[in-house]
């Protein structure tokens, strides 16, 4: 390998029908040994990215992969080891059963469970990667009653929306605290986790699963406000704000608005070129905002994009 030079290594997220995801341990003589990672390896000179995955999955644990698609790709520098470069796929259809050929240990668990776990440095965005899923649904400015917003969230979560961001000006206005806390109960109670825009405080007070920062809060921050688990997102629309928040120890971001958009009129998109550009240069998970609905989802997840943030885009009318 050249000084200077980047691993290309491929890397699995493998999910089975339950959700539960396969993670194994680094092999006895190998570097970062017994450490938890996904499986994968090194791409070989002129391999294709998903012939890498299909012969690693092979060598490694004798599966033959038969669908994935990308999931997130990252660039990470171990201070004395490699620069790596990993391309992550979420795999959910593959012949066989698990064995593990190499000496390596490897077990399922639920997403949630695998934060717990000793990872390589380089994986805590894999980790939330593959634990978060691909549409985000971001509550309307307008309804009519609180009741409606509450009961548009239940709908949502419902209707398998799983990750759900409540914003506005009604948080802070009478009734708002209550409304929120019913809000979070419901969509939990459908399977759903809800994060509280702006308002770590208020996050807390709602049990809420975590708060979504607006740029301008995100820049008067020099710290992640919540401890994990709790997630952390952070809306970025240009590059300085992109790196502010992986330097705050985001989760993810949204990034946008990618096109023209009602909830920001007039105001100049950055377009699906920029958009991808500056997420390809990320190294956490990436929603695209902005005029986004499920349509984009198969062209962005071959970007190894996470998915979409939409109010529109996922359901508008579950708020009428
Ligand atoms: N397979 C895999 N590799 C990962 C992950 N995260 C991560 O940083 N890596 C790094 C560790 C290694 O430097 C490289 C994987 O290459 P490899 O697995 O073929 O390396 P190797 O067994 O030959 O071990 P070595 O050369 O590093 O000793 O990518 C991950 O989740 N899965």
């Amino acid at each position: 390998m050249a000084r200077g030079e980047r691993l290309r290594i491929v890397a699995a997220v493998l999910r089975d029908q339950d959700g539960r995801i396969l993670v194994s341990t680094r092999p006895a003589g190998r570097s970062m040994s017994g450490r938890w990672e996904f499986p994968g390896g090194k791409r070989e000179p002129g391999e294709g990215r998903w012939a890498a995955l299909v012969r690693e999955l092979s060598e490694e644990l004798d599966l033959h992969l038969v669908e994935g698609r990308p999931l997130i790709r990252i660039q990470h520098d171990y201070p004395d080891g490699p620069a790596v470069d990993l391309d992550v796929w979420l795999v959910t259809a593959w012949e066989g059963a698990p064995r593990a050929l190499e000496g390596q240990q490897f077990d399922w668990f639920a997403p949630e469970a695998l934060s717990r776990l000793d990872f390589l440095a380089a994986n805590t965005p894999i980790v939330t990667a593959a634990r978060l899923p691909d549409r985000y649904l971001v509550t309307p400015p307008d309804f009519a009653r609180l009741e409606d917003l509450v009961a548009g969230v239940e709908a949502a979560a419902r209707r398998g929306i799983s990750l759900i961001q409540l914003r506005g000006d009604w948080l802070r206005q009478s009734g708002g605290q209550v409304a929120a806390k019913e809000a979070v109960a419901r969509a939990r109670a459908a399977g759903a986790s809800v994060l509280i825009n702006g308002d770590p405080g208020l996050a807390e007070k709602c049990q809420a699963d975590g708060v979504h920062l607006p740029a301008r809060l995100a820049a008067g921050l020099e710290s992640r406000p919540v401890v994990r688990p709790g997630l952390v997102g952070v809306s970025c629309h240009d590059e300085a704000e992109l790196r502010h928040a992986e330097a705050l120890g985001a989760d993810f971001v949204t990034l946008g608005h990618v096109r023209p958009t009602p909830s920001h009129p007039g105001a100049e998109p950055l377009g699906m070129d920029r958009f991808l550009a500056l997420a390809g240069s990320a190294s956490l998970p990436v929603y695209a905002i902005g005029g986004m609905g499920v349509a984009d989802l198969p062209a962005l997840h071959q970007q190894s994009i996470q998915g979409i943030a939409a109010i529109r885009g996922l359901g508008r009318q579950l708020f009428a």
